[in-house]
Formats: C-alpha cells, sequence, structure tokens
C-alpha cells in the first residue's frame, strides 16, 4: 500500500489516482463508475459479469465448495446472442465491484424480465447446460461458499431484487430509469432519485453471564437456532430497538449493552444487520416466548455452544440427526456474534 496522500487532483480522468492506496483507488474508481454512465459502460468491456437467474446465482460445484464463476462482455455477448437476445439486456446489468487492478465487477439476471429489452427471459436449463454451472438458492449455497463470493454474491442479489422491485415510481407511477451502474434510479417525468435501500435490523446475543440465549423461528432449516433479531421502528434508537426485541420476544428486561459489528444481509429484502451483546439482570432468566414470533428459545452453555460452533454444514450434519441443534453459518454475523461470545470475555459498556 503506498502512502496516502490526500491530494486529488482532476486529469484526464474524473479522479488522479497517482499516490493514493490501493484502497482509496479502488473506491475512487468505484465512485467514479456511479457517477459517470460512460465510464461504467467502458468499464463493462474489461470488467467481469456474475449471472444470476431470478435472483439465484449461477454456482459451480468443486468439492465441497461452491464457485461462483465471472464472465467476460464477450463471453456473454456470444452466450445472448445463441439465445437470441440481443446485447442491449447487458444494460440491466449493476456494479457490485472491482478488484485492486479496477477490474470492475457486474451483475446481470438473465431470468427476470428485462426493461432494456422486449425478448423474454432466457430458459434456466439451456443456460445452466451452456454455462456447466447450476443457478443455486443463495440462502443455501452460503454454507459453501467463501466469504469474499458469500458477500459479493449477497450485495448483487440484493441490488437486483431492489432494481426489479422499484421500476415504477411511487408518486407518479411512471417507469423509472436506472443508471449504468445501478446506483439509483430516476423517475423521467419528475427527476425524483431512488436510491437502494436497507432496513436496520438488531441483532442481540444475550447472556446471563454463563450462557447465551438462542433462539429458532419455523422456517428455519431444522435445528439451527440463532440470536434474536428485530427490525428497529420508526423513531427509534439502537439501544431502545435492543430492549423492545429482546422484551417481546422472550419477554426478559436488557441491562447492559455493548456494540459488535455490522452487516448487510439480502434475505429477504436487505436490511443492515447491527449486532450487538446484551446481559439480562441476574435472577431474571426465565424465558416467556412470543409464539407469534418465535418457535422456540433456550439458554445454552458456553461447552454446547463451543461444540456446535465448530461443525461445518448444518444442512448436512442435521439429516444424520447426530446433533441437537446448529447455528448459522460462518458468513452470517449472528455466528461472529456467537463465536465472539465463546472466544473472548465482552466488555459492556452501554446502559439501556
Ligand atoms: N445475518 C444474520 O446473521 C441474521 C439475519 N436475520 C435477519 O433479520 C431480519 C429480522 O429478523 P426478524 O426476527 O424476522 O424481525 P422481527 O422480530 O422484527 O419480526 C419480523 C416482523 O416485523 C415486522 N416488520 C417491521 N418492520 C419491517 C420491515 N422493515 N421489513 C419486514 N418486516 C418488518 C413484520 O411484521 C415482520 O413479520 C430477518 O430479515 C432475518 O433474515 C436474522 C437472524 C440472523
Ligand atoms: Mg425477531
Amino acid at each position: 500500500m503506498s502512502l496516502y496522500c490526500g491530494i486529488a487532483c482532476r486529469r484526464k480522468s474524473f479522479w488522479c489516482y497517482r499516490q493514493l492506496s490501493t484502497y482509496v483507488t479502488k473506491t475512487r474508481y468505484l465512485f467514479e463508475l456511479k457517477e459517470d454512465d460512460d465510464a461504467c459502460k467502458k468499464a463493462q468491456q474489461t470488467g467481469a459479469f456474475y449471472l444470476f437467474h431470478n435472483l439465484a446465482p449461477l454456482l459451480q460445484k468443486s468439492g465441497h465448495q461452491y464457485l461462483a464463476p465471472q464472465h467476460s462482455l464477450l463471453e456473454l455477448e456470444r452466450l445472448l446472442g445463441k439465445f437470441g437476445q440481443d446485447s442491449q439486456r447487458i444494460e440491466d446489468s449493476v456494479l457490485i465491484g472491482c478488484s485492486e487492478q479496477q477490474e470492475a465487477w457486474f451483475a446481470l439476471d438473465l431470468g427476470l424480465n428485462s426493461s432494456s429489452s422486449i425478448n423474454a427471459s432466457l430458459q434456466k436449463p439451456e443456460v445452466e447446460k451452456e454455462l456447466t454451472g447450476s443457478f443455486t438458492e443463495l440462502r443455501k449455497a452460503l454454507y459453501q461458499l467463501n466469504v469474499k463470493d458469500a458477500s459479493l454474491l449477497s450485495t448483487a442479489q440484493a441490488l437486483l431484487r431492489w432494481h426489479d422491485t422499484h421500476q415504477f415510481c411511487s408518486r407518479s407511477g411512471q417507469p423509472t430509469k436506472k443508471n449504468m451502474a445501478g446506483s439509483k434510479r430516476v423517475c423521467s417525468s419528475n427527476q425524483i432519485i431512488y436510491y437502494p435501500q436497507m432496513a436496520p435490523v438488531v441483532i442481540t446475543l444475550v447472556s446471563d453471564g454463563t450462557r447465551c440465549l438462542l433462539a429458532r423461528q419455523s422456517f428455519f432449516p431444522k435445528g439451527m437456532y440463532s440470536a434474536l433479531a428485530g427490525f428497529c421502528d420508526i423513531g427509534e434508537s439502537l439501544e431502545e430497538t435492543v430492549r423492545r426485541e429482546v422484551a417481546e420476544e422472550v419477554g426478559l428486561e436488557v441491562e447492559r449493552l455493548h456494540y459488535s459489528a455490522s452487516q448487510h444481509w439480502p434475505f429477504p429484502n436487505s436490511s443492515l444487520m447491527i449486532a450487538c451483546h446484551a446481559t439480562v439482570k441476574p435472577g431474571q432468566t426465565e424465558i416467556r416466548l412470543n409464539l407469534r414470533e418465535l418457535e422456540a428459545a433456550a439458554w445454552f452453555r458456553h461447552d454446547e455452544v463451543a461444540i456446535a460452533l465448530r461443525r461445518n454444514n448444518p444442512y448436512t450434519q442435521q439429516q444424520n440427526g447426530a446433533f441437537p441443534f446448529c447455528l448459522p453459518p460462518k458468513f452470517a454475523i449472528a455466528h461472529q456474534l456467537i463465536k465472539e461470545w465463546v472466544e473472548k470475555p465482552i466488555r459492556f459498556t452501554l446502559p439501556v
């Protein structure tokens, strides 16, 4: 990494990248691609594309792992040509990142109805055969993807879903048009700009000092338990949401709070997960389950949770019935929160 000089001068390109750190250079490049449609279109020529079909990413199996293949613009044009589609469809792609060498990464959904092409969506089996991969449900694939691909595909899925569901202006009812990068949509009749949104959600690992509280919703994979989660209500602070959600879901009063980390989560719509540790008042540990929200909740000992953390893929582990419960995938912030609790004592900083 070179030294960050902090001086940005305008030259041929939007920014002069000389002397900036790799991270700053990358960030400025992505900013330029979001602001400048021509620069973004140019970046597609040397860029790499991740393909989706109805929001399921194209994956290839390699042993126990899934790999997310990249395709060049040329390969994509050839594919679209083969299935009778024009390359105009590539304009539906969204920018999702770039490499340190400034190779821009895009995502394109071949299954969703395209706004820039009159042709219908591509047939999944034919495309899978042609590309020697399969369009796989992202939630399931998360257990077998590396963290970089899991994160990239999550961003891509969230952005593709947002564009698919925001094709019309909620004020005028007229169609909105995306910019080349897909970082916004604009209504041509009134110029209202729409930006992709995330709903803030708190996820809290409650502890009584020696045990932690894990819960499950009925739609979780069989046997999976996680930390308590809940959407922030309008007007609430993070602390107020934690306090309300824990009271609502398990009938306990949170005493102290410690912020841990945050994560974008694409399911079922984009959320910003804000992860916290919390303690309950000593001696006040009796769970009163809210059955409208949760199927089950229980206190788990440190050693039980430590064993569950060491298991790999709960989808396969649970099927042979060998384990009483399992935890969310490594990539999920719930997993990180639980791991943090198992590995080191938490210093509680915030009273609620
Ligand atoms: N990344 C991770 O590790 C984890 C992520 N999660 C995510 O956290 C999110 C929230 O967890 P829940 O327990 O379901 O929340 P919750 O406890 O707030 O209950 C969901 C209910 O809240 C209401 N609600 C209020 N605002 C909403 C909004 N903006 N969008 C949707 N529903 C809203 C709806 O009635 C909905 O049925 C879920 O989307 C889930 O996917 C949950 C656990 C782990
Ligand atoms: Mg909840």
